[in-house]
């Protein structure tokens, strides 16, 4: 792949990637040694076990994947080191910025409140061994889960925002589309909002017409996937400036989409609908966003300048502060000049 260099050495954003999904083998094996003290064969099968997708799997299967890396970070060590390892992932795949997202967890070992606190002080610890990528946090909640929980996680997420304006950001509404309903978490993502955290929702990643209206009636400033979108949803997010986080990968080995040259980036792109490219799991999915990259040139003919074009778009649509933009943008502008090209602004 002759562009792979100039696709893995781009200063790129990543905008949504969830923590437990991004946690890649080696970084699993890591993981086990160092906090189970687990190097066994059988847990080196189970990793690779873990991101085998066979053709055909369909996206219920791939929510039980999950539970394997959960139990790897059910320990106040394991889901610091876990957050560590999943930054300097990031951070080696040459990307600047990440939106890190994460469901609060509770467990014999740890309150929701301790899960969000170790996964801040992770970040911060990265700071000091990543000085190369600036690290955001947005608290998911999960659909599967009761709606008291989903409370639960907002206030938490209000209230980190308050102390670490700097690093939450925002919430986000995940978990297996099949479950729950979005109507449910309505009042819980309203005083979210209202509580000035910006809203990303998985929308459309499955066959929902009703939902997908509902929720882009009750509004967001990105929306997650956007697989099943009509043309009307498509026209509607570019009027208003709403941008879709496409997982190319992702909904290829879930089985939302059935092949990479059919993957509704292009049309949304033909729609002049704003995109931006992410990694969702890149963990269980076994990709990076250089891989993304090189997926979306190799399929869908994605120039090196549109790829920076999507780097660009993704700092627009990025959470971020106007001072992470600005550094962003001009990294990106370094790199291109470096090229030998012109500014890409
Ligand atoms: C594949 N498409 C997807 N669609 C919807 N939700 C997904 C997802 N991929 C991941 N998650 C959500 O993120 C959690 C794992 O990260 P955290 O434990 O939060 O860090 C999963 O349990 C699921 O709720
Ligand atoms: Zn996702």
């Amino acid at each position: 792949m002759e562009n792979f260099k100039f696709l893995n050495n781009l200063p790129k954003v990543e905008l949504h990637a969830h923590l437990n999904g991004s946690l890649n083998i080696a970084a699993m094996l890591e993981l086990g040694e160092k906090v189970y003290g687990k190097k066994s064969a059988e847990f080196t099968d189970l990793c690779e076990r873990l991101t085998k997708f066979e053709p055909g799997c369909i996206l219920d299967e791939c929510f039980k994947r999950f539970a394997f890396v959960h139990d790897l970070t059910s320990t106040k060590e394991g889901l610091r080191y876990a957050t560590e390892l999943v930054i300097r992932d990031f951070a080696v795949d040459h990307v600047m910025y990440l939106e890190l997202r994460t469901t609060p967890k509770s467990n014999k070992n740890m309150t929701r409140r301790e899960y969000v606190q170790i996964v801040l002080d992770a970040i911060k610890e990265a700071r000091q061994k990543f000085s190369n990528i600036r690290v955001k946090l947005l608290l998911s909640i999960n659909r599967a889960e009761p709606v008291a929980v989903a409370d639960e996680t907002v206030t938490l997420a209000l209230e980190f925002f308050k102390s670490e304006p700097d690093i939450v950001v925002g919430m986000d509404l995940s978990g297996n589309p099949n479950k729950g309903e979005f109507k449910a978490f309505t009042s819980a993502l309203h005083r979210a909002g209202e509580g000035g955290l910006r809203l990303t929702l998985h929308c459309a990643e499955v066959n929902n017409p009703k939902e997908t209206k509902e929720m882009l009636e009750f509004g967001m400033s990105r929306c997650g996937h956007g697989t099943h979108l009509s043309a009307e949803d498509i026209a509607y997010l570019r009027n208003h400036d709403i941008p879709v986080e496409c997982c190319l990968t992702s909904n290829i080995k879930t089985g939302t989409v059935s092949s990479f040259v059919d993957h509704h980036l292009k049309r949304l792109m033909e729609a002049e609908a704003p995109t931006v490219l992410c990694t969702d799991d890149c963990g269980i999915f076994d990709t990076t966003l250089t891989k993304e990259f090189c997926v979306a040139s190799q399929s869908l003919g994605m120039t090196d300048h549109q790829c920076i074009d999507l780097t660009m778009q993704a700092i627009k649509y990025s959470f971020a502060t106007e001072a992470d933009r600005s550094w962003m943008i001009q990294q990106v502008n370094k790199y291109a000049k470096g090229l030998e090209n012109t500014a890409f602004l």
